[in-house]
């Protein structure tokens, strides 16, 4: 692995629900290289959306530390983009001024912005429609305004928390080749929550599978297949089949589950990477 970039240490994170303390993390340990593209898998409530949080700066920890390039994460920076399930766009505002939300905090000259802004909606193919309000838009070119808007900055880690778990099936293949066509070209370190395996084996470099209540890394599992990959390799089959078989374990139902495939048993071969997840 690179030098790590994202690091987590001992990370806890505690909210309390009707005065009860509820353990939404539990001891997360986790080294993220630069440049690494990482899943994040797990059943509904395991603390993947929290983790995703706690990167991005926009919650605090109960205790343990995050770093991002060896400074400590205590709030948004520039230099981490994020991507929600809704794009989460302004519906007074035309695609361009959306996407230019994401320099708000920028000290870049005007003009920088602005092309800044061309540039990013030429590489998700938005550039027609810059002047268009989002009701004009395609659910898949919404999101594409979102992850525009995530990488305006220029940041060095975008953060998905689920991007296309609203799209239908064709429009979510198109995007992900897109996104990883675009990690590739930028060089950017990607940490993707999603509760689909298929995109979690075809995306990543690793997948972190999570177990509930409390939230813990349960395993990590590493894909070591060549990009571009095949959706309909018997490779992929096999990665999904290992995170599926991990995440049964956990007692999680997930959308693979739930379309009928089954996870084959490996004989206890799953790579165990505990190691890395310390
Ligand atoms: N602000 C909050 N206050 C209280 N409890 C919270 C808060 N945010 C999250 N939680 C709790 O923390 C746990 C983890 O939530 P989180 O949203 O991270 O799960 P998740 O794995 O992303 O779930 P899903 O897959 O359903 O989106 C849940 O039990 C949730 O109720």
């Amino acid at each position: 692995m690179n030098r790590p970039h994202l690091t987590v240490e001992h990370i806890t994170r505690q909210f309390q629900i009707d005065g009860e303390p509820l353990v939404a993390l539990d001891d997360i340990n986790l080294d993220i290289a630069e440049g690494e593209f990482v899943t994040i898998v797990g059943a509904s409530g395991c603390g993947k959306s929290t983790l995703l949080r706690l990167f991005a700066g926009l919650d605090v920890a109960t205790s343990g530390t995050i770093r991002h390039a060896g400074e400590a994460v205590n709030e948004p920076s520039l230099d981490r983009g994020i991507v929600f399930q809704e794009p989460r766009l302004f519906p007074w505002l035309t695609v361009e001024k959306n996407v230019s939300l994401g320099l708000l905090n920028s000290r870049l000259p005007k003009a920088q912005k602005s092309e800044l802004v061309r540039d990013h909606l030429e590489l998700v193919g938005l550039s027609r429609f810059a002047n268009v309000y989002p009701y004009q838009l395609s659910g898949g070119m919404a999101q594409r305004a979102g992850i525009a808007r995530g990488l305006v900055s220029r940041p060095n880690v975008l953060l998905l928390d689920e991007p296309f778990g609203a799209l239908d099936a064709i429009t979510k293949a198109h995007l992900q080749d897109e996104l990883e066509e675009i990690w590739a070209k930028e060089n950017i370190t990607m940490v993707m929550v999603t509760h689909d395996v298929e995109e979690a084996v075809y995306l990543g470099d690793r997948v972190v599978v999570m177990s509930p209540r409390p939230g813990r890394i349960r395993e990590i599992i590493p894909v070591r297949l060549a990009r571009p990959r095949r959706r309909t390799s018997s490779e992929i089959a096999s990665a999904r089949d290992r995170v599926l078989k991990s995440l049964h374990a956990t007692g999680e139902n997930t959308q693979s589950q739930a379309k009928g495939s089954k996870p084959s048993d490996d004989g206890g071969r799953t790579e165990r990477t505990v190691a890395l997840a310390r």
